[in-house]
């Protein structure tokens, strides 16, 4: 079977390259930099993907809140199924990214395929400017999580080096013009105010809280999603590397908490992420935590 390193262009390829860690390399692809292994399961998805009408997308930069949005989905939208047991699975694998899934299906030698659920709820790092038309081709419904970048860097820390290549950041400003499209919300927000923004999220995905009971209903979920009880459930403490996965369960949970990068950035660091920060969302007027 292929390993992630298998899927590193040939060293001659036209693509161009950039060391990341350890013996990884990052691939430009339309102005960004994809961690080599997601670079084909991209393009195939730009290609190939047609969202249905029913699915929801989880947009995310890596390090925002991913694995906390895939818990807080999934509890949401199958709360009343039977599928609402399942919780106790790693969130990445109970909601798949699509490149990741792609890239996995591939090495195995598999098509793209989907469970049947009802709604297919699938994860993706691919920035707006590369994934936004595939997305704008259907009616599908997108969850975009962000958080601050120097709690990010804090979380991958290799993000200050690439920063400046980033791009501003869309997914904001289609939250703006078409919120019943785009649901936005930070990390942040979420620590501060989990219930507030679980009934949000589930107005928006169409499957309000209702009854007598909603409120325990909410409780439960912000309780079964938070970092104390995702990162003790026995699969999620593992350390072991899942098959064809190369990153341990608990590599997925580290603090989970807001404001950690103060630990960890000296102050010109601070400065020059916040900069870079103002220059980047102020097209969609959004100041992120400055
Ligand atoms: N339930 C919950 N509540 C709060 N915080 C949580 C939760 N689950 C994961 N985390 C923290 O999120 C960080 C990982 O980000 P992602 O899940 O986006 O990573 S990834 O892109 O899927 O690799 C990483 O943040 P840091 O702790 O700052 O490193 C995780 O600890």
């Amino acid at each position: 079977m292929e390993t992630f390193s298998d899927q590193i262009p040939h060293p001659d390829s036209p693509i161009e390259k950039q060391k990341w860690f350890s013996d990884e390399f990052l691939c430009r692809f339309r102005g960004f930099w994809i961690w080599s292994p997601y670079l084909e399961p991209t393009k195939k998805v730009v290609e190939d993907f047609k969202p249905l009408p029913s699915d929801v997308i989880l947009a995310s930069f890596p390090k925002t809140g991913t694995t906390w949005l895939k818990a807080l989905l999934y509890s949401i939208i199958f709360r009343s199924s039977k599928e609402k047991s399942l919780l106790f699975n790693h969130p990445h694998e109970l909601i798949p990214s699509l490149e990741t899934k792609l890239y996995l299906e591939e090495s195995n030698g598999k098509n793209l395929e989907f469970t049947d659920h009802k709604v297919r709820i699938l994860g993706t790092h691919i920035p707006y400017q590369i994934i936004g038309d595939v997305l704008n081709s259907s009616d599908c419904k997108i969850v975009y999580v962000t958080r601050n970048p120097k709690d990010s860097l804090a979380s991958l820390w290799h993000f200050v080096q690439k920063a400046k290549k980033f791009e501003e950041d869309p997914w904001t400003e289609e939250s703006l013009k078409r919120p019943w499209k785009v649901f936005f919300v930070t990390f942040e927000e979420l620590k501060e105010d989990g219930k507030k923004h679980v009934k949000r999220l589930a107005e928006f995905l169409g499957c309000p809280f209702e009854g007598e009971n909603k409120e325990e209903q909410v409780e439960e979920i912000v309780k079964n999603c938070s970092f104390e009880t995702l990162s003790n459930h026995e699969i999620n403490k593992s350390s072991e590397m899942p098959e064809c996965f190369p990153l341990p369960y608990n590599s997925f949970f580290r603090n989970g908490q807001v404001g950690d990068y103060n630990n960890y950035l000296k102050p010109e660091m601070i400065h020059q992420i916040d900069a870079i920060t103002r220059q980047k969302f102020h097209a969609s007027g959004f100041a992120y935590g400055i």
